[in-house]
């Protein structure tokens, strides 16, 4: 039998770097090594030195590598799935000036505000790059950054995202890929390439950016022996494009390109995201209108508070994150880190319907429901926007699939099941992002196209993939969380 080979899978999120160490052949993830992340900020900052992600990328493929029990030689391959958005500002010699400014830092609302009206409208923006500005996006960070920083913008030499950046200090290549891309809000999905006007209105030159592979499985080059040695991997295996974190968690399932398209996706992490592969443009200012990996498109919407925001609640309420129960008459819409979905950056939690019987154990099920109500509404808004209605039976019951650390959590499975009346579906597999880099990986060492790969990987049902049927909607609080949202807005969230 030949010997095994394995590629390495990066997701580098906003808590955590994860590595894994996936069979080339079947797709088996033998070993996933961990690292931390921090995060730093207060009100709207949020903030995370780029070496501290680099450096849990090592100690992830460390201890990923240690666990797998494998030599070193059976690697033949890399990629990195990044958290999106992050602007990541370098020196001529591709130190790092300063923290990079993460999706979730709210700072730069006012740009964002300014960048939309100068174009005359969201509209404007959805034509041109797919996605109306809004705090997340790179091109508000980095005209922020000119206003708020100018030493270190007027030292900057090369603006990377978070993945670019790892990328690059693995090949040596300056490199990204049309999905990451599609975030920065410079880059147009109409034409696949950077948007010299909107470079120009931002003060920026393509000499700053990474070149735009074909796709995130792309090879951009060779793993360089400094990289080897500091990873402890041979030099000269492949490096792909890589991408964003959501693109890869698609290629991962097996959505996009030849593979499946329309299956809604829901993903619960730091953000809640949800998103659908398709092979249509989507023009709607409703929805962020970003590419997939390989340039096709991936239309998603994203909540800034998920499951951060919920286990803060419960720690704040000294429960463990599974002892809710549903919140009765509460209702708790936890933006603790103001929301992009609705667009109230300046927002912070609400909580209302208290009683004297009202239970910690309902307050920490009502945010659960304040956080799934939000994201789910989001789906529904996507739906609508890709000329889908979501209250069209067919539609409706189309499977969910849930992904991202919170659909390991029961909770969050019984919340997502309760409010949104779908059947779901929970891969056994809870690193879809890191098994999407993987196939990403795979492609660029040779193994073909990616979703493919990750589609011949995932053919095997695992005994851990769960499909639940529907429950019956939970209309009652679904409408009671939907007005307590519509009503308090502009009075109380700073709409
Ligand atoms: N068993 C679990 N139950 C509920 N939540 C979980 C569980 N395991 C992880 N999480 C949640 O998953 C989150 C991390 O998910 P992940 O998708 O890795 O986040 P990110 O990509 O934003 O770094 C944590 O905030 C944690 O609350
Ligand atoms: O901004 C977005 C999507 O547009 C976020 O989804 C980030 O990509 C961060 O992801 P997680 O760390 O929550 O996985």
């Amino acid at each position: 039998m030949p010997p095994r080979t394995v590629v390495i899978g990066v997701d580098s999120s906003t808590q955590s770097t994860k590595a894994a160490v996936t069979d080339t052949e079947t797709g088996e993830l033998l070993a996933v090594g961990r690292a931390a992340h921090v995060v730093n900020g207060e009100g709207g900052a949020r903030e995370t030195d780029p070496e501290v992600w680099w450096q849990a990328l090592r100690d992830a493929v460390a201890a990923g590598l240690k666990e797998s029990g494998l030599s070193a030689s059976a690697v033949v391959g890399i990629a990195v799935a990044g958290q999106q958005h992050g602007l990541v500002t370098l020196d001529r010699t591709g130190r790092p000036l300063r923290p990079a400014l993460l999706w979730n830092d709210t700072r730069s609302a006012p740009q964002a505000a300014a960048l939309v009206a100068e174009l005359g409208g969201p509209e404007a923006w959805t034509a041109r790059t797919g996605t109306v500005p809004v705090a997340s996006m790179t091109a508000t960070k980095w005209r922020w950054l000119r206003e708020n920083d100018p030493a270190s913008a007027g030292a900057t030499a090369f603006v990377r995202l978070p993945h670019d950046f790892l990328t690059e200090r693995l090949a040596g290549v300056a490199a990204t890929d049309p999905g990451d891309a599609s975030g920065t809000c410079w880059y147009s999905t109409a034409t696949g390439a950077y948007d010299p006007e909107l470079l120009d209105r931002l003060g920026l030159d393509t000499s700053m950016l990474p070149e735009v592979a074909a796709t995130g499985g792309a090879r951009i080059g060779s793993l360089t022996e400094a990289a080897a040695g500091a990873l402890g991997l041979p030099a000269g295996i492949a490096v792909a494009a890589g991408t964003g974190d959501n693109m890869s968690a698609a290629v991962g399932l097996g959505l996009g390109g030849a593979g499946l398209l329309d299956h809604p996706v829901l993903s619960l992490g730091t953000s809640g995201t949800v998103f659908a592969a398709s092979r249509t443009r989507p023009a709607s200012t409703a929805l962020s209108g970003f590419a997939a990996a390989d340039g096709t498109y991936l239309p998603l919407a994203c909540t800034l508070n998920c499951t951060l925001a919920v286990d803060k609640v419960a720690t704040l309420l000294g429960l463990h994150r599974d002892d809710a129960t549903p919140g009765g008459e509460a209702v708790l819409l936890p933006y603790l880190d103001g929301e992009r979905t609705p667009d109230l950056p300046t927002s912070s939690g609400l909580l209302t319907g208290l009683r004297h019987d009202t239970t910690p154990q309902q307050l920490l099920g009502a945010a659960y429901e304040g956080a799934a109500f939000t994201v789910l509404r989001a789906l529904d808004e996507l739906l609508l926007a890709c000329g889908l209605d979501p209250a069209d039976p067919e539609v409706a019951g189309r499977p969910l699939r849930l992904v991202g650390g919170g659909a390991q959590g029961r909770t969050w499975v019984e919340t997502v099941r309760r409010l949104s009346g779908r059947p779901l579906l929970v891969p056994g597999s809870g690193e879809l992002v890191a098994l999407g880099a993987a196939a990403l990986a795979a492609s660029a060492a040779g193994y073909g196209d990616p979703v493919a790969v990750a589609t011949r990987w995932n053919a095997k049902p695992s005994d851990t993939d769960a499909e639940l049927p529907p429950v019956e909607r939970d209309t009652e609080t679904w409408e009671r969380v939907g007005s307590v949202l519509d009503r308090a807005a502009e009075p109380l969230l700073g709409a």
